[in-house]
């Protein structure tokens, strides 16, 4: 891809999607990031190659898309500065943020420009992403194409047609490296508890949840299928899948994740856009 990609921030979403693109071939080169500070950018030159810069303006003077990844909190602002010169150059812009709608990015960039609205994940940096996105009506099918490519270089790519699916995304998978993390985190206390060593229990349960996750994703079989089979009636697995069922495990996940999505709302109402 010739494109130049500037990200506004270079935190841990931008560092997850920018460290993706580099390990999938993109070049360094045509990448620039942005943050207000000298010292919190030289270690984000020294690890990917990439150009920095403190000034946002200047950074999306070339560039051909333009991806904001600061938090929501501070996006009005950020996008306020860079009206001008997006106004200008007219880049495909790709936000980050959660909760934020199209229309209002649209709105404090100057009105009438072509908004991807993007929700990954932070396993982009490992190129095993996955990304919800939603298209202005601005957004032209090359310029579809290009986010497309961009986010794929990092994972996968789900396109909603309703931007208010975007919360859902944010439920199930933005949010979701998380609710794995804190799985493993539960599976390695466990373990340690019935008596392992704390770094063997670690290896065990990660491996369990990638080979769980690869299994699902290559097997015809359903999820609910592939854990019948590893229940032996009357066996182990049972015993424990019975316990998670009866503790409300499904309850509790359909809860968190509503929570989310209402959090996501929450914070647009809360930054005064809709
Ligand atoms: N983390 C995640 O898993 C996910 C995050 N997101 C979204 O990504 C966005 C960023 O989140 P995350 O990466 O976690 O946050 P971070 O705080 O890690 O990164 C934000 C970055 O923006 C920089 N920044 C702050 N103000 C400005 C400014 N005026 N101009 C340029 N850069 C600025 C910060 O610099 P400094 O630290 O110096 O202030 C920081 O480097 C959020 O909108 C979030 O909703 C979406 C999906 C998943
Ligand atoms: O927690 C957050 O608000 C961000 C959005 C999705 C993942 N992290």
């Amino acid at each position: 891809m010739a494109s130049r990609v500037t990200f506004i921030g270079a935190g841990n979403m931008a560092s997850a999607i920018i460290g993706g693109m580099i390990d999938n071939g993109f070049s360094p080169s045509a990448i620039t990031a942005t943050s207000p500070s000298d010292a919190f950018l030289a270690p984000v030159h020294e690890r990917f190659g990439i150009h920095t810069n403190t000034d946002n303006a200047a950074a999306v003077g070339q560039a051909d898309v333009v991806v904001l990844a600061v938090k929501p909190q501070m996006m009005r602002d950020v996008c306020e500065g860079l009206r001008d010169v997006v106004q200008r150059r007219r880049p495909l812009i790709i936000s980050v943020a959660a909760g934020l709608p199209a229309e209002a990015l649209e709105h404090w960039l100057g009105g009438d420009l072509a908004v991807v609205r993007c929700m990954p994940n932070t396993p982009s940096l490992v190129g095993a992403g996955a990304a919800g996105l939603f298209a202005n009506a601005n957004v032209s099918d090359e310029q579809r194409r290009l986010a497309t490519e961009l986010l794929e270089a990092v994972g996968l790519v789900e396109w909603v047609e309703e931007e208010s699916l975007l919360d859902a995304v944010t439920a199930v998978s933005g949010s979701g490296p998380a609710y794995f993390f804190l799985m493993l985190e539960a599976m390695e206390d466990a373990g340690v508890s019935l008596g392992l060593p704390a770094e063997t229990a670690r290896r065990l349960a990660m491996q369990t949840a990638l080979g769980a996750a690869k299994m699902a994703q290559q097997s015809d079989k359903t999820p609910a299928e592939l854990k019948r089979n590893v229940m032996s009636p009357g066996g182990t697995t049972e015993r424990a899948i019975e316990h998670l069922e009866s503790a409300g495990l499904r309850r509790i996940m359909g809860e968190a994740l509503e929570a989310c999505a209402a959090r996501a709302r929450e914070m647009a109402d809360e930054l005064g856009t809709r």
